[in-house]
């Protein structure tokens, strides 16, 4: 590793920068545990926190009465440094490697807490006892805690400042890093160089306003001053877009991982997306969200994409692949409700159903059976025999169908589903046919004038799989002149943007048509998971490489995490790459601990892990690799 830029002095607030919590509030959390009035103080202790967090009472003033209000004991203590160990904020706790490595003689703590819990936390990071400058309590000889010792400087206002000054550290390069405003005042005072407001646990209008520089977490204190970290990229500059009403849990999950999330409720078009891609590092989008090859030309630092349904036909995959971007869907997360609503469909299409009910909200009561039927015993022709298709197959025989199906690929027959050699003898026979295609571009118009006039008078059709599948002028003909009894159609060529957009087709007005607005994956159930499994997809790629069930770059599953720097490289899959990689690593003596590589017929996906110890020559020797396509460092 190259020897990394000189570390300054650093000084490090504890409460809510070290750790997630203040541990005030804590302690008074479990030294009135089982109390009536438990709730009540803690909430008042709490008040005072921030109130001396933010300047808005002084800092002594709000200790003095945090403490007094704090009822604990000196047995509190332990079990209180046991729950901080826990609540170590998590970018502080990634890198504890390098605070063992810099912290003697460097990184202090200096804090208006207490050494009786800041010591034993802050040495498990290496931050020996003589450089944490914290208050002391003060007991009583039953181990009541009565106070704390005023004498020392940080029990009192400008404490910090004070400390700080008789720590000698004049004419050095310090940086302060903290939630609070009294971290702020060290730099305020020319004791300190920079000040970092520190915002992973709590962001403070206040002292955000004064700071230098922000760091949402310690990589990016790291990062910006190019010391060495665990990761090898800090995720708060990770931005995910997320289009199209995405449901809120995959905005959670990513914030919860660190990154910035940018939602947009409708889709957006080519232009739109366009002028939004530029620092973009995963975009989430449904199906209606075009993620063209000009959009890829803008997409500077894309490095997934989220199809949050289960077709991807409105990505670019080959487009993506050249580039070195991930794309994943969720294939099985809205199976079920496609199904559900397709037999739904074919009863109320076999009923009637839509004909009856306009006319009853018209007032016309007209109670007859005329042109309707059973589905038990009739024939269902499914036409694309995938995970929808073969779901639906199973529900279908259960309502007593015949099944028949026609799939371009060779599948596994269910129950007793009938295989259908061509479409036209599918299209022949059934009662109902119905599309589960995927919409690959050579499936447009894959249902004609030609197609429907070889289905039977009277038979229906459905259209859950996408929109260019069917011709829908020839739709509409057909059903004008009765040769189709009806149709239940879901997907359409054009679709609305928003909800706000009327929505144009042949088809409305039609008699025995049902219309759904693109909502066949559309329930509570489907959209949570979806949210749950493609940020889960993405986020594991992030993390380690994995690209397990990606739709478009080669499936690769990991063995465990070792303790490794993991190189990725994605290559165009021309002859000897591998072998330039190796060489590379060999040149400069890097010993491989683990070697993962799978091609397709474009590209070429390894990842190696190497031993911790490399320079950065090794880095730039292998993004100039011929034929990379992307190079990062993993951790
Ligand atoms: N309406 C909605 O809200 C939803 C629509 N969909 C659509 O449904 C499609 C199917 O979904 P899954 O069953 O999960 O996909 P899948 O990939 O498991 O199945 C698609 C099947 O269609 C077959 N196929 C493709 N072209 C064909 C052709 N010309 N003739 C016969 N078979 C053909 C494939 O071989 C495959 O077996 C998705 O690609 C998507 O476009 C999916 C979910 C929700
Ligand atoms: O819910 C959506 O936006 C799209 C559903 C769909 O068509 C799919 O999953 O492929």
């Amino acid at each position: 590793m190259t020897a990394p830029a000189p570390l300054p002095f650093l000084v490090i607030d504890f409460d809510s920068t070290f750790t997630q919590v203040e541990a005030l509030d804590e302690l008074a959390d479990i030294a009135l545990r089982g109390r009536p009035e438990r709730e009540q103080v803690v909430a008042a202790i709490k008040a005072l926190t921030d109130a001396g967090m933010d300047g808005s009472l002084s800092f002594s003033e709000s200790l003095k009465r945090r403490v007094a209000l704090l009822s604990a004991r000196r047995e509190h203590l332990d079990e209180l440094v046991r729950h901080l160990r826990t609540k170590v904020s998590e970018s502080i706790r990634r890198n504890q490697r390098f605070f063992h490595e810099h912290a003697p003689g460097r990184i202090y703590i200096v804090s208006s807490g207490f050494r009786e819990f800041i010591v034993p936390v802050v040495a498990e990071f290496g931050i020996p006892a003589e450089q944490v400058l914290a208050n002391t309590f003060t007991f009583d000889e039953a181990g009541n805690i009565t106070g704390f010792d005023a004498t020392n400087p940080l029990s009192q206002d400008g404490g910090k400042i004070r400390q700080l000054q008789q720590m000698g550290l004049e004419g050095a390069e310090v940086y302060v890093l903290g939630d609070g405003y009294t971290d702020y005042q060290i730099r305020e005072a020319g004791m300190a160089q920079r000040f970092y407001a520190f915002t992973e646990n709590v962001s403070r209008p206040a002292v955000v306003a004064h700071a230098d520089k922000i760091a949402p977490t310690f990589d990016e204190f790291l990062y910006q001053n190019k010391l060495p970290m665990t990761l090898s990229y800090p995720k708060n500059r990770i931005k995910a877009l997320l289009l199209e009403n995405i449901e809120p849990t995959a905005e959670k999950l990513f914030r919860e991982e660190g990154y910035q999330v940018e939602i947009v409720p409708g889709g957006l078009d080519e232009e739109e997306l366009m002028e939004r891609i530029e620092g973009v590092s995963i975009l989430g989008i449904r199906s209606k969200t075009q993620l063209t090859a000009r959009v890829l030309e803008r997409a500077n630092r894309l490095i997934a994409v989220g199809a949050f349904c289960i077709g991807t036909n409105q990505i670019d995959l080959l487009g993506c692949m050249q580039r070195g971007i991930v794309a994943f869907n969720a294939p099985f997360s809205n199976t079920r409700s496609v199904v559900e609503l397709t037999i739904s469909e074919i009863i109320s299409l076999a009923r009637r159903l839509p004909v009856k009910s306009e006319k009853m909200h018209r007032g016309e009561w007209d109670k007859s059976a005329a042109g309707a039927f059973e589905v038990r015993g009739k024939k269902l022709g499914i036409v694309g025999y995938g995970n929808i298709g073969a779901q639906l197959s199973v529900l279908a025989e259960n309502l007593g169908m015949q099944v028949l199906y026609f799939d371009i690929a060779e599948k596994l027959q269910l129950g007793n589903a009938v295989k259908c050699r061509t479409l036209a003898e599918l299209l022949q026979q059934a009662d109902v046919v119905t599309l589960h295609v995927d919409g690959r571009p050579e499936n447009t118009n894959l249902i004609g004038a030609e197609e429907l006039a070889q289905m039977k008078p009277g038979a229906l059709l459905i259209n859950n799989a996408r929109g260019h599948v069917v011709d829908v002028p020839a739709l509409a003909a057909a059903l004008r002149s009765g040769h189709l009894g009806g149709a239940a159609v879901d997907v359409f060529p054009y679709e609305p943007k928003t909800n706000a957009e009327t929505f144009e087709n042949e088809l409305r007005g039609l008699p025995n048509v049902l219309l759904s607005p693109h909502i066949g994956g559309s329930t509570a159930e489907a959209q949570r998971n979806i949210a749950e499994f493609v940020p889960e997809r993405i986020m594991q790629y992030i993390n380690t490489g994995n690209t397990q069930q990606s739709v478009n770059l080669p499936n690769l599953q990991l063995p465990a995490q070792q303790a490794a720097h993991r190189l990725i490289h994605i290559h165009h899959n021309v002859p000897g790459v591998l072998a330039r990689i190796n060489n590379v690593l060999a040149e400069h003596q890097v010993n491989i601990l683990g070697q993962y590589l799978k091609t397709n017929e474009h590209i070429g996906y390894v990842i190696t892990d190497v031993n911790r110890e490399y320079d950065q020559d090794v880095i730039q020797a292998l993004r100039a690799v011929e034929h990379t396509i992307k190079f990062r460092v993993l951790y």
